[in-house]
């Protein structure tokens, strides 16, 4: 339960003692955690942590056991379903890139913007310069302004994950979760990933589910470290690394 005086009111996300099992195991064991408006987390933590469960949970493709998940200190996202949470401004990134391969880098922005106004005004949607202006600076952030008039499927992988976090930005969520942005990056796009979602992060929140460690380093943020569904310290990723737990967790001694 949720202690009347936790100052939950002014947190973005509050988890507060959630769990869930499928078949008996507990995959989110008394997982608590809060994110603070124009945070940014990574979240961190070796297989089968729980990881993409907590995100699951928070965007309701998971119900939780118990728990609350509570959104901009009263939401609570537990009783909402998927496109309820998306609406209420939490957007997601799955690992996998899901850009429209057929279209222009211009169109797949045009098509996240436009699907904000629901089917009928997309259908007859004419663009504002005020979106026109807005998909310029899309472009600019998410490093493919050079690439807006070719097709999405002559972007490299990175590419196309920047273009699926521009496509996010359209819909401008409150809270961005980004599911291992990095896997499958080169060396350079992953240090300019770190650079793009550090901009973002002025603007948003963002949690970032990570194993890359070098990518976590640069992006310089407060670390939760996930094992066994619920956290196993939390801090400056010196701080998290250099904890007995987390060495343990992780190299198994
Ligand atoms: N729908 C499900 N049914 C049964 N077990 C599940 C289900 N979803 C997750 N699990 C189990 O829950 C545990 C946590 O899984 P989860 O995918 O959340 O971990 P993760 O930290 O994201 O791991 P990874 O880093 O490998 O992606 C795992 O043991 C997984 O097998």
């Amino acid at each position: 339960m949720i202690d009347s005086n936790t100052q939950v009111t002014s947190t973005l996300l509050y988890l507060d003692d959630v769990s869930v099992s499928f078949d008996g195991f507990k995959a989110i064991n008394g997982l608590s955690l809060a994110i603070e408006p124009g945070e940014m987390r990574a979240i961190i933590g070796p297989n089968g942590a729980g990881k993409t469960t907590m995100m699951d949970i928070i965007t309701g493709k998971t119900r939780p056991d118990t728990g609350d998940v509570l959104f901009e200190g009263q939401m609570d996202l537990t009783q909402h379903d998927e496109t309820e949470i998306a609406q209420a401004g939490i957007g997601r990134k799955f690992q996998k890139p899901t850009v429209f391969e057929s279209q222009t880098v211009r169109e797949n922005l045009e098509l996240a913007l436009s699907g904000n106004r629901g089917v009928w005004a997309s259908l007859f949607y004419r663009e504002s310069e005020a979106d026109a202006a807005r998909i310029e600076e899309i472009l600019q952030t998410v490093r493919l302004q050079q690439r807006a008039n070719e097709l999405a499927s002559d972007l490299s992988h990175g590419q196309k994950q920047w273009l699926e976090i521009g496509m996010l930005l359209a819909q401008d969520p409150k809270l961005l979760l980004v599911d291992e942005p990095v896997a499958g990056m080169t060396d350079a796009e992953t240090v300019e990933t770190a650079k793009l979602l550090r901009e973002i992060s002025k603007t948003h929140s963002v949690i970032v589910v990570e194993h890359d460690m070098g990518f976590i380093r640069d992006l310089d943020v407060k670390v939760t470290v996930l094992a066994e569904g619920s956290v196993l310290a939390e801090g400056s990723l010196d701080h998290v690394s250099a904890h007995p737990d987390v060495i343990e967790s992780y190299l198994g001694r």
